[in-house]
């Protein structure tokens, strides 16, 4: 999430975390690794404010015992040492921001490769449960404000606190009456900084909303925009984009207008504190209770002094918020993931390929069956199709099979085993899926087929897309097999595609195989290759075929009607035709659709 922020560091709402406490003490876990650079950090911290309370003192120093008595060689001395404490301030604020954005970096590493290890263990259910986009924002966002805020605000709210209280006990040792008249002032810069804060803070809520709604808007005429296209849309698009983009100027220029007027009025309330000190120091001066010097310490004091206390705000806010990101990454971390391997799970190298669904029954949210009383045998070897109306639960049975979520009562077994005795990595292994929507990414066509099998050579690549179908349109492309694809595959037809992950299965080689036949229509050329392509690919081979033309599955050893999670009919094409029920209603249905 984009955080609205105003000029000098004036923030809209901040977001709190739930568990303060037990938040920081992880964060600190992560950060204890790095104990010596962070007590050396401290340390430096510690020294560079020493440092730099003794410069204004000195300078006092300077005025009264040689710039006063007309010491010009002292006065030369004494300034050398200033420069050279100075200098010395500047080194270890520069050493203490290094060392401190290496232990954050260092802690942010490992909590960002902790949480990529954990999203690897959850499963499909915990993605469902969540928008990828907050997942996402998790990983950077979340991740990238815990970074500033421990490399900088840590650091630099320990060094107001500490220059805070160093010069305190500095100005009263100097001269309290003084010390009290600097002071003063603090409250009232308070005071109105927080009143013109509340006043806008509504704007920034106005603006936060507002860049939401834009951000949205935007991402959602991209990701459609073939739809908008389509539908000629663009022009009411573009309309109600410029009134959202007008909105959010208006409100960001309302938020930032009297969020400037903090800095102007601080510096205000600032020289009106600087006159108050300088004029009671005078009238001080003549009476002889202070002197000149001290009234020059008193005002480098006072410029060190309110300019922290001004940022301290801004820099818990950061802080806060930061913590309240940390708190959504540790929530990912407690997730348990709920399908993981049994202790003494079992190692295969191939399978056999019987598989046996016994009364299974599934549901994604509690209380909502969407497969009920699942059963049915498979023979190794066999091919198996599932048919049925859209959201009949096809898929669902594969993402069991494949254990992408467990079954909520029942049994599935694969050679006479319990699937969830295997490895959940070994078994999805040997389970090869061919999906309607083929997963290319961006690289050469060879690489894509090497994907299925990363060892294989060329040679092993080429006469899989041979017997895929695939060698001929990839021969007759300008490059052949070295042809870039774009990511996602949009230079390739559908059928293409089907065709290059049919070579990438019969690469990949496992001893089960599910394919999630393409619905859209693809000429009828390329559909006899997908078909040869597809017969090789299955020889031998348990499969399991989610079909939409039944003309497909005539040859399937066993075809399963499934109807609102519930298997109602069951049987090879002959007998289902002769049975007269949804399955021949289908098929004549498609048959006169001229399908056949
Ligand atoms: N991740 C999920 N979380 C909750 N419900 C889901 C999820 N996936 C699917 N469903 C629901 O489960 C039911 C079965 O869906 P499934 O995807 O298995 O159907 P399908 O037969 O494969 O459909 P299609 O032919 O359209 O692909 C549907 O009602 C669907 O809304």
């Amino acid at each position: 999430m984009h955080r609205a922020r105003g000029p000098r560091g004036i923030s809209g709402p901040v977001e709190k975390a739930k568990d303060r406490k037990g938040t920081l003490r992880r964060i600190w876990r992560y950060m204890e690794m790095q104990k010596a650079a962070l007590i050396a950090s401290v340390l430096f911290v510690i020294i560079s404010t020493l440092l730099s309370l003794v410069g204004p003192y000195l300078i006092g120093v300077i005025i009264d015992h040689y710039i006063l008595p007309k010491d010009m060689k002292g006065t030369f001395r004494l300034l050398v040492l200033l420069a050279v404490i100075y200098s010395a301030t500047a080194l270890f604020t520069w050493l203490q921001s290094f060392t401190m954005v290496r232990v954050s970096l260092h802690t942010i590493r490992q909590l960002r490769q902790d949480l990529y290890d954990k999203f690897q263990t959850l499963s499909l259910q915990f993605f469902d449960k969540r928008s990828h986009g907050d997942l996402m924002s998790r990983v950077t966002n979340d991740i990238e404000s815990l970074n500033s805020a421990l490399s900088q605000s840590v650091i630099q709210i320990l060094s107001t606190v500490l220059m805070a209280t160093g010069i305190t006990i500095a100005m009263f040792s100097l001269n309290w009456v003084l010390a009290i008249t600097a002071l003063l002032i603090i409250p009232v810069m308070i005071f109105t900084t927080k009143k013109i804060i509340k006043y806008s803070s509504s704007y920034f809520i106005k603006r936060q909303r507002d860049l939401g709604e834009l951000n949205g808007f935007v991402e959602e005429s991209i990701s459609g925009s073939e739809v908008v296209t389509l539908f000629g849309k663009e022009e009411k698009m573009n309309l109600k984009f410029s009134e959202i983009n007008e909105s959010l100027r208006h409100s960001a220029m309302n938020a930032d207008m009297v969020s400037g007027f903090v800095g102007p009025t601080n510096n205000f309330i600032n020289n009106l504190g600087l006159g108050l000190l300088i004029g009671a120091g005078a009238v001080m001066t003549v009476e002889g209770m202070t002197t000149v010097g001290v009234i020059a310490a008193f005002v480098t004091y006072s410029r060190q002094f309110y300019r922290p206390i001004n940022q301290l705000s801004s820099l818990i806010n950061i802080f806060q918020s930061a913590i309240a990101g940390a708190e959504r990454v540790f929530e990912v971390m407690d997730e348990t993931p709920d399908i993981v391997d049994k202790p003494n799970a079992i190692s295969i190298d191939s399978l056999k390929g019987d598989v046996e669904f016994s009364q299974v029954d599934f549901s994604y949210e509690t209380g909502k069956l969407v497969l009920k009383n699942i059963d049915f045998q498979v023979k190794a070897g066999e091919k198996i199709a599932l048919v049925g109306p859209t959201g009949s639960g096809k898929t669902t049975i594969i993402n069991l099979l494949m254990r992408f979520y467990d079954v909520t009562a029942g049994e599935i077994k694969i050679d006479g085993w319990n699937i969830t005795d295997y490895k959940i990595s070994d078994l999805r292994k040997k389970i090869g899926i061919v999906l309607q929507d083929t997963f290319l990414f961006s690289g050469t066509i060879m690489e894509n087929i090497r994907y299925g099998r990363l060892e294989a050579t060329d040679e092993e690549v080429i006469e899989a897309a041979k017997m895929a179908s695939a060698h001929n349109f990839i021969k007759h492309l300008p490059n052949g097999y070295q042809t870039t694809i774009t990511s996602g595959g949009s230079n390739l037809s559908q059928g293409q595609r089907q065709l290059l992950a049919i070579a990438r299965a019969i690469l990949a080689d496992t001893d089960i195989l599910i394919l999630d036949e393409a619905t859209s229509s693809i000429d009828t050329r390329t559909e006899m290759e997908i078909q040869r392509g597809l017969n090789h690919l299955m020889e031998g081979r348990t499969s399991f075929v989610i079909a939409h033309r039944l003309k497909t599955i005539e040859n399937a050893d066993q075809i399963l009607v499934i109807q609102n999670g519930e298997i109602i009919e069951k049987g090879t094409h002959e007998e289902l035709l002769k049975n007269k029920g949804f399955y021949c209603r289908m098929y004549e249905g498609q048959f006169s659709l001229g399908e056949k």
